[in-house]
């Protein structure tokens, strides 16, 4: 006997209702469990056993939460104060993984939003990993080394004891890049007395990290849009791209869009953006964020000549066929994307996690643009996270070559996945449909194996 669809939007509408009342105040929360929610009409009509189990609601309430306060003391030698997140989400199919972000604007609901993204992201890389995410609203922005290190120490002196490599491995997210990631670990082994590798990744070469994981997140993110557009049989070559932030994700995003042909004419920072016509000038944004850390304003400064400066704007404002955003939540909203749709744009693939507002999703649908989410765009970064956790096990270094192919063929898997996925329910081409489907269904199955848990 099959469920009405009355009843499942009923039921589904009650599931959502619920966590708007349990959650209150947390709006990035709820538009992730929305957005997942509104896919999964069709695959409870055929699976109703998902509802009568309570997956959904079960898959609503993150595992563990855990708050903490994070007391360091600044280079004047005053005592600050932040507050410390991990949100221990799903360990249905691995130990939780899923990065840490230092960012003011950091709360509980951040983290949940992220976190609940990752359990159905980490899902459909097929491979051994749960959910989970943390941070801090700590804000390493003209934080000298030592001070840095210092909220580093801190904060893992508190998050040591819920962490292991069978446990919860975190990894970096905005503001925690190859530095943080050092003091962390370092912190971690001075407690523990142990050289736990496997429990943290995104760890420096010489020391237990995986090469391609720094590039890992950005090429994933262009194998993936790469495939969408071999998929409607275009290809990237001559593109004109539009990649927002100008950090970890979109710095290699746009070094993989160029080796494919196409050209990057804009990216941007918290501050604004750029426009180079001939292409950004890969060295020169790396030395500027990697090596500087200054603002993308110094861009402009130092190319000179028609790069032009945008102060505040909308990168979004720049004509582009592909456009990828890689910078931060619901930084694309409908007007946006009304811009870029009559622009022409044909490709949006989120190299950010839930970059797009839900308005902006539905413009570039109703537009038949090709739109990947990003739990499975960027599925890339947390993926050869896991790969760096299987050299650690095997105390063993793959080669770069090694480590990029098999990247690539997992991004492949995950864009077959989708499209199958959504194929098979009737709605082709429609990647949200297929990848809250395809990464749902793995963690849900999971979950049902192991009874009420
Ligand atoms: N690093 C990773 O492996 C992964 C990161 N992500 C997501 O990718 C996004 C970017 O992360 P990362 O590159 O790692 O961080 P990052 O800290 O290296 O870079 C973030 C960039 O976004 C810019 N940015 C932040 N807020 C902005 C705003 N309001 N307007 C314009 N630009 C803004 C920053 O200036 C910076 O250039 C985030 O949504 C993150 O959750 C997703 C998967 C994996
Ligand atoms: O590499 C990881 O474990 C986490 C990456 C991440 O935070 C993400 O996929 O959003």
């Amino acid at each position: 006997m099959t469920t009405p669809a009355t009843t499942i939007d009923r039921a589904l509408q009650h599931v959502y209702k619920e966590v708007l009342r349990r959650n209150p105040g947390e709006h990035e929360f709820h538009q992730a469990v929305e957005e997942v929610l509104g896919s999964l009409g069709p695959v409870v009509k055929r699976h109703p056993h998902y509802l009568a189990e309570r997956v959904i609601e079960r898959l609503c309430e993150p595992e563990r939460q855990i708050i903490f306060r994070v007391p360091w003391t600044d280079d004047a030698g005053q005592v600050q104060i932040n507050r410390g997140f991990r949100v221990e989400y799903s360990s249905v199919l691995g130990p939780y993984k899923g990065g840490l972000r230092f960012h003011p604007s950091v709360l509980l609901g951040t983290v949940k939003f992220l976190g609940f993204e990752q359990i159905f992201k980490n899902a459909l890389t097929g491979l051994p990993i749960g959910g989970g995410k943390g941070g801090s609203d700590f804000d390493p922005k003209g934080r000298s080394d030592a001070e840095v290190m210092r909220f580093c120490q801190s904060f893992m002196t508190e998050l040591y004891r819920h962490l292991g490599e069978y446990t919860d491995v975190p990894a970096g997210d905005i503001g925690v890049g190859g530095r943080e990631i050092g003091y962390l670990f370092g912190q971690y082994k001075r407690i523990t007395n142990r050289y736990e590798a496997g429990v943290i990744t995104g760890k420096g070469l010489a020391w237990g990290g995986s090469r391609a994981r720094t590039e890992a997140t950005g090429y994933g993110t262009v194998y993936f849009a790469n495939e969408m557009a071999r998929h409607v049989g275009r290809s990237l070559d001559g593109q004109r791209v539009v990649v927002s932030g100008s950090g970890n994700v979109a710095i290699y995003a746009i070094e993989k869009v160029t080796e494919f042909g196409g050209t990057v004419v804009a990216a941007s920072d918290s501050s604004g953006y750029v426009v180079d016509e001939a292409g950004i000038d890969l060295d020169l944004l790396k030395d500027l964020k990697e090596v500087r850390r200054e603002r993308i304003s110094r861009y402009a400064e130092e190319k000179g000549g028609d790069v032009r400066f945008v102060e505040g704007g909308n990168i979004w404002d720049v004509p582009c066929e592909v456009a990828l955003p890689c910078a931060t939540q619901n930084e694309l909203d409908e007007e946006a994307a009304t811009t870029l749709v009559r622009n022409g744009t044909h490709i949006v693939a989120e190299g950010a996690n839930m970059p797009c507002t839900p308005g902006a999703v539905r413009v570039f649908q109703e537009a038949d643009v090709l739109f990947g989410p990003g739990k499975a765009v960027n599925a890339g970064g947390v993926a050869t996270s896991a790969l760096e956790m299987q050299q650690n096990a095997s105390r063993d270094s793959w080669s770069f070559e090694h480590t990029d192919e098999r990247l690539g063929e997992i991004m492949r898997n995950i864009h077959e996945s989708v499209v199958t996925t959504a194929e098979d329910y009737g709605r082709p081409g429609d990647y949200v449909f297929g990848a809250n489907a395809a990464g749902f269904t793995a963690v849900a199955d999971a979950m049902l194996a192991m009874g009420v848990i």
